[in-house]
């Protein structure tokens, strides 16, 4: 595939989709062809999926549930979004991707990680990031930048400390693990010297890909 398939992890409130926009912008203003996807969701089934996975009022989803419904809005963006454009030659610039489904279904819920790992590369036909950002914070930080930006909690925001530590540490884990596609940033610092770090790392990363 000719293009570049670029994902932003974290927890809650890291500034990731803050990050992403400024990104687009910049390799725009580059001459790149660009694209900003989210999950879940952007697609029109995977919008609807969304709205299920994260009404609070669904407190009592089935794990198994939870799981194919990510993994089913990720195969509908993939398929129908993500991959024309990778054809293309787009950068795909992507607000959390499988790994997201690693850190909470996984991590955070305490089960099976490489159950969580098979249903979704078979989900995405095993499509993989080229370069993946964790942008890594403490939990209590995150919580209290998403507590300012919107009162109502989602579902899965609704979830106890704890579960969002796990997936802070399980982020963390896959980072060390797949240390050749991640660039870890430090999500504290001000939104300025993230963005400088982001931009540093993609940059020196596309001109070696050449
Ligand atoms: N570096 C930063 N310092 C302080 N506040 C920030 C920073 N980056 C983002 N914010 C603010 O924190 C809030 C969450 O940011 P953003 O929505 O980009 O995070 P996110 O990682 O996409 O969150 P979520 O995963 O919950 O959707 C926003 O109000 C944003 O303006
Ligand atoms: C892709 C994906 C997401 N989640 C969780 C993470 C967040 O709590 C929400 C998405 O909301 P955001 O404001 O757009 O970040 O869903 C998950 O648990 N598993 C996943 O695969």
């Amino acid at each position: 595939m000719k293009g570049i398939f670029v994902t932003f992890e974290g927890p809650e409130g890291a500034g990731k989709t803050t990050q992403i926009k400024q990104v687009f912008q910049y390799l725009t203003d580059q001459g790149f062809r660009c694209l900003m996807v989210r999950e879940p969701g952007g697609t029109e089934i995977g919008n609807r999926i969304r709205q299920i996975l994260l009404d609070p009022e669904l407190s009592e989803m089935e794990w198994k549930t939870e799981v194919l419904l990510y993994a089913s809005s990720r195969a509908q963006l993939v398929r129908e979004v993500i991959k024309p454009h990778l054809h293309q030659g787009f950068v795909v610039l992507c607000d959390r991707y499988i790994d997201s489904s690693l850190a909470y279904q996984g991590y955070g819920a305490e089960k099976s990680v490489s159950e969580v790992w098979k249903i979704n590369e078979w989900a995405t036909d095993g499509l993989t990031p080229d370069r993946t950002y964790l942008l890594d914070l403490p939990v209590e930080l995150g919580q209290k930048r998403v507590l300012n930006r919107n009162a109502k909690k989602d579902r899965m925001e609704l979830k106890e400390k704890m579960f969002h530590d796990r997936v802070r540490l399980g982020f963390r884990e896959i980072a060390c693990k797949e240390n050749s596609r991640y660039c870890v940033i430090r999500a504290d610092q001000p939104g300025e010297q993230v963005f400088a770090d982001i931009i540093d790392d993609l940059m020196k990363w596309i001109s070696f890909r050449k």
